[in-house]
């Protein structure tokens, strides 16, 4: 005999939930780890310079370097040390955005980054995770380097970007009208990738969608459910990460993205990932794309043309490689998601492309 459940009302919900969490609101978090007004200043100058160099204004190189993630704010630190000294050194040709990136989505299942799972141990204490991404980034923008986030949780924002100069929408949610709307409110320039299948028009397509103003749900500083109204964010641009067809940093593939951007009325111009599809996961394939694109920049301007690549983005840590998030103990200041360039060969491929 089959026995039908009793469905009252209130068991037809949440059938497939096990728990609610509450965390602290945003509003909470950033009084406690406050950005103060001297790290205000160093962020919206940063991110104006960021909107130059995107538009054109600016000729310096934006070069996004640093970890595929985050897991260890002791080693970020430690990398952000080594960085900062580079920053100031090539501050006339390039500008320099460390990587910080807190939350990672994956193509099934993994660790979903710092955020989500600061002890990489399943507990997922996401209020530790908040603060300690918070204090990490007031940690990083004191040693004068700004710093760039991929934005993944439609609402973790709110507790972090205050203090980023740069954000990115990642190749598997560039296509999402969720995370279009989010960058149209966010207050930094936005670089979408392009799809995972190498498809550029979803970002040329997701650039145009930001710019827009949006009404859509989200929850304000105090954690109340919200409808958001935004003014469009006019600082996006593509970034050409490669796809499951292959490279797209050639210049072909850069003349195809900058047409496609044109004939959507946006400025030609793209950053390209020397990462990901574009070098294979191979971290040593990596230097070599970023040798390809400075040899690409520094013909053009020879030639006496304004190049159309404005950005670069490289994966970069203390050691090269990368390791599984449940090897014990973990290598120090090695990745524990995407295969990085190790600091030496990283130091070495931003002299490169200063001399580009
Ligand atoms: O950049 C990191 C990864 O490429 C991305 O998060 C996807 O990772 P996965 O394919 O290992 O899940
Ligand atoms: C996840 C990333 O890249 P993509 O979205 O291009 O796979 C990343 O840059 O960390």
């Amino acid at each position: 005999m089959t026995t039908i459940p009793d469905l009252t009302a209130e068991s037809t919900s949440d059938r497939r939930i096990k728990s609610f969490r509450a965390i602290p609101s945003p509003d909470t978090i950033r009084n406690e780890l406050p950005l103060t007004q001297r790290r205000a200043l160093a962020v919206q100058s940063d991110r104006d310079q960021i909107a130059d160099i995107l538009a054109g204004r600016d000729d310096r190189l934006l070069v996004v370097v640093g970890p595929c993630s985050v897991h260890d704010p002791i080693a970020a630190l430690d990398y952000a040390r080594r960085l900062a000294p580079l920053a100031v050194e090539y501050a006339d040709r390039l500008k320099i955005v460390m990587r910080v990136y807190f939350e990672k989505p994956r193509t099934t299942v993994g660790w979903k980054g710092l955020i989500n799972d600061p002890g990489m141990d399943g507990t997922f204490d996401v209020e530790r995770g908040l603060r300690t991404a918070r204090s990490l980034l007031l940690d990083i923008i004191d040693l004068g380097l700004p710093v760039g986030c991929e934005f993944l949780e439609p609402t973790s924002p709110q507790y972090i970007a205050d203090a980023v100069a740069w954000g990115a929408i990642g190749a598997r949610t560039t296509e999402s009208q969720v995370h279009r709307q989010l960058a149209s409110g966010l207050s930094m320039p936005i670089g979408f990738k392009n799809g995972t299948d190498g498809n550029v028009q979803v970002a040329v397509d997701g650039v145009k969608a930001a710019a827009a103003q949006h009404v859509f749900f989200g929850v304000d500083d105090f954690g109340h459910g919200a409808v958001v109204e935004t003014a469009g964010n006019e600082d996006c641009h593509v970034i050409l990460r490669g796809g499951t067809t292959g490279p797209n940093h050639d210049a072909a593939s850069v003349d195809a993205a900058v047409a496609a951007l044109a004939k959507a009325s946006l400025p030609a111009r793209v950053m390209i990932d020397c990462s990901h599809a574009n070098s294979g996961k191979d971290h040593v394939r990596q230097s070599e794309v970023a040798a390809e694109i400075a040899a690409d920049i520094r013909s053009t301007r020879e030639a006496g043309r304004p190049s159309q690549i404005s950005g670069v983005m490289l994966e970069s840590f203390i050691e090269a490689g990368a390791q599984s998030p449940d090897a014990r103990p973990l290598t120090y200041g090695q990745s524990v998601t995407d295969k990085c360039m190790g600091w030496e060969v990283s130091a070495s491929v931003l002299a490169t492309l200063a001399r580009s």
